[in-house]
C-alpha cells in the first residue's frame, strides 16, 4: 500500500490526479485504491457538474478516461432506480458512495444445476463509504432502496468495458448488456440508447442469450 497512505485528496481533481499515478503502474493494489476512494470527503459543489439524473432510470455519467487504463464514472440513482443482477467483464470496479445510501447485494455465479441464484450477503452502504467488487467475488445488484432521497456514487473501471452480463435471480439465464453514458465530461451525450442495466428484464424475457449490441 505504498505511498497513498499518507495522501489524503482535499479535492475530486486532486484525487484523479493520484489515480492517475496509481494507474500508471501495471500492476494495481486493490487495497491502495479503496484507502485513496475512501479518503476523499465527498464534495457535491466538485461534483455536481457530472451529476444528472434521469426520471425512470440510474444514469452512468463518464467523468475521466483514465489514460485508457480506467473509467471514472458518477452513477445518479434517483427514487426506487437498481441494477439488474450483474458481473464486471473481469475488470477491477471500485465503487464510493458520494451522496445517499446505496445497499448492494452479492450473489454467487449461478450454477447450472440450479434454478434460483444464490444471494450470498447484502449491506447498505453509506456516504463516503467504498467498496471493491469483482468477477472473482461474484455478482451483484445495487440499489437506492429509498423512496425520498436520490443516490450518487462514484464508480471506477480498471481495465474499461463497455458491455456486461446480467442475471435472471429466478432463472440464472444471462443476457449481455451494451452500457452507455447518459454524459460525458457534464456535457449531455447525444445519443443515448435506451440499453442498460435497467433494461435487462425485458432482454432476458424477450430474447435471451443474444447480445444488444
Ligand atoms: N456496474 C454497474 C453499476 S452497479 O450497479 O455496480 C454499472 O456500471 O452500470
Ligand atoms: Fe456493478
Amino acid at each position: 500500500m505504498a505511498h497513498t497512505q499518507l495522501l489524503k485528496p482535499q479535492t475530486l481533481a486532486e484525487l484523479i490526479g493520484h489515480l492517475h499515478r496509481i494507474f500508471d503502474s501495471d500492476k494495481i493494489d486493490v487495497e491502495e485504491v479503496k484507502t485513496l476512494l475512501q479518503s476523499y470527503q465527498s464534495n457535491p459543489s466538485e461534483w455536481r457538474k457530472y451529476a444528472k439524473f434521469d426520471k425512470f432510470r440510474y444514469t452512468r455519467n463518464l467523468v475521466d478516461e483514465g489514460n485508457g487504463k480506467f473509467n471514472l464514472m458518477i452513477l445518479c440513482w434517483g427514487e426506487g432506480h437498481g441494477s439488474a443482477i450483474h458481473d464486471h467483464t473481469n475488470s477491477h470496479c471500485f465503487l464510493k458512495i458520494l451522496q445517499g445510501n446505496l445497499k448492494e447485494t452479492l450473489f454467487s455465479w449461478p450454477d447450472p444445476g440450479k434454478k434460483e441464484m444464490v444471494k450470498r450477503s447484502e449491506s447498505i452502504l453509506e456516504q463516503n463509504q467504498s467498496t471493491y467488487m469483482s468477477d472473482t467475488i461474484g455478482l451483484h445488484r445495487v440499489e437506492n432502496v429509498s423512496h425520498t432521497e436520490s443516490a450518487v456514487s462514484l464508480h471506477l473501471y480498471s481495465p474499461p468495458f463497455d458491455h456486461c452480463q446480467c442475471f435472471d435471480q429466478r432463472t440464472g439465464h444471462k443476457a449481455t448488456v451494451k452500457m452507455t453514458f447518459w454524459s460525458k465530461f457534464g456535457e449531455r451525450s447525444s445519443h443515448v440508447s435506451t440499453e442498460g442495466l435497467y433494461k435487462c428484464k425485458l432482454l432476458l424475457l424477450y430474447k435471451p442469450h443474444e447480445p444488444l449490441i
